[in-house]
This record gives structure tokens, C-alpha cells and sequence, in this order.
């Protein structure tokens, strides 16, 4: 969901450097072949997901939500010579869709893709990250933050997407709904967190960024 008018979105797509072809072509036949290409983090977010990459130059990153692949890519781009990102998805469906455009790829060797629910993959890493994007599901956002929290290195990154859940966190929450229930009790947790510093950013659904204090 995009909170800015429509215009004010065109115009920050026309003055943010374009995606590669590459990304160009797996964003369009995402929403040409594949279920809920919404998912998809898209053209604005993925060159910021690769400026904050550049930005750290990390080493380890982990993305928790592959998707169709699009979000790993972006951030690949920023990863030191000898960097690797693992990025978990438990659907098989789309291994094969996201794996035929990271081979396209000059970074398809620093992508590690692992299979399988991320609750019970999380606790197998032994591995400091430099970085982590938490992209999937949003009941367990809190669950993985407390699962990956001491295996960021001090001064490390963890960016949360769609923390502002289409705008549901501002508005009255029925019992029922879980998802927003979720991204309330995560967006509270980490804010009051002395682990971290936050900043929600209100861009596209809501990125939550934070830091691990040193
Ligand atoms: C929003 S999409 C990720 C989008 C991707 N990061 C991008 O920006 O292009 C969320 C993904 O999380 C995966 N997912 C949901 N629950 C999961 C779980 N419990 N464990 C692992 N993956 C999960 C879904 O299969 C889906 O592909």
C-alpha cells in the first residue's frame, strides 16, 4: 500500500535510479505468473533496500520472505566480495521461478537459499549478520526478531516490512485479527527495546529500521 498520492509516488519513481533490466523483467513476470505479486517489494523500495545495503557493505545478510526473489537481489547488490545473503522461504512453489533470475545474475553465488518454515531454520545459524530484512509472515515478526537479535552483530541492521500493515495500526482492531495484532505487539516491542535504536519509516507499507546498540 502506498500512503503518498499518486503523484507524489510517480514522481519519486521517475527520480530514483531505475531497476536493472533484470529486476525490470522479474517484477513484471511476477505480475504476470504469480500469486500476490503486491508481495513483490517493487521498483522505490528495492533501490532502498540496495542503498542500505551499500551503504553497510555487510557480509552477512538474511532475509527472511524470498518471494519471488526480487528483495535478494536488491539486496545482494551491497555485499562485500566475499558476501553472502541467506534468504529463507517455506514456499517450494517459487524456488524455481526465483532461482532462474538469480542465475541471470552476476550475485547468483552469494545467494543462499534454504528451504523450509523459518521459525525452524532461524535457530540453526550460528553466523553473525551484518543485516537481516524480516519479510514474512507477520504473526511471527516478534518470534523472529527474538530468534535473530543476538546473532546481529552489535551495530548491525534489522529492517521489518509492512509495519504499517495498510495503515490497520492506526485504526480500531478487532480481537480476530491476528496480523495487525501481530504488527502492533512487534512495532511496541522493538520501539521499547534498550537493544536497539528505531525508526519507522512510512515508506510503501512501512519499514521498521534498527540498530543494534554496540
Ligand atoms: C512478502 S513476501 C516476500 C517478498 C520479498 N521479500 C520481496 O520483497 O520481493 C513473503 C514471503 O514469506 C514467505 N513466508 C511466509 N511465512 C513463512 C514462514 N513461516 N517461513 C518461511 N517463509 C514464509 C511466503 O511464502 C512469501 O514468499
Amino acid at each position: 500500500m502506498d500512503f503518498l498520492p499518486l503523484a507524489i509516488t510517480n514522481y519519486s519513481d521517475a527520480h530514483t535510479s531505475p531497476e536493472s533490466e533484470l529486476l525490470q523483467r522479474l517484477n513484471r513476470n511476477t505480475h504476470a505468473h504469480i500469486m500476490a505479486p503486491r508481495m513483490l517489494s517493487g521498483h522505490i523500495q528495492g533501490r532502498f533496500l540496495s542503498m542500505v545495503s551499500w551503504m553497510i557493505r555487510p557480509r552477512r545478510i538474511l532475509e527472511i520472505g524470498t518471494y519471488t526473489g526480487y528483495s535478494a537481489l536488491c539486496l545482494a547488490e551491497g555485499l562485500t566480495e566475499d558476501g553472502l545473503l541467506i534468504t529463507i522461504d517455506q514456499n517450494e512453489e517459487l524456488e524455481d521461478f526465483a532461482r532462474s533470475y538469480w542465475q541471470q545474475s552476476p550475485l547468483n553465488s552469494k545467494i543462499d537459499f534454504r528451504l523450509g518454515k523459518a521459525v525452524d531454520i532461524l535457530p540453526t545459524f550460528t553466523e553473525t549478520f551484518d543485516l537481516v530484512f524480516i519479510d514474512a509472515d507477520k504473526r511471527n515478526l516478534s518470534t523472529y526478531f527474538d530468534q535473530i537479535i543476538d546473532k546481529v552483530r552489535p551495530g548491525g541492521f534489522i529492517l521489518a516490512d509492512n509495519v504499517l500493515w495498510s495503515g490497520k495500526v492506526v485504526e480500531p482492531v478487532k480481537s480476530s485479527d491476528l496480523d495487525t495484532l501481530a504488527v502492533l505487539a512487534f512495532n511496541e516491542k522493538v520501539h521499547k527495546d534498550p537493544r536497539v535504536e528505531n525508526v519507522l519509516l512510512p515508506v510503501r507499507d512501512g519499514i521498521m529500521m534498527l540498530r543494534k546498540r554496540n
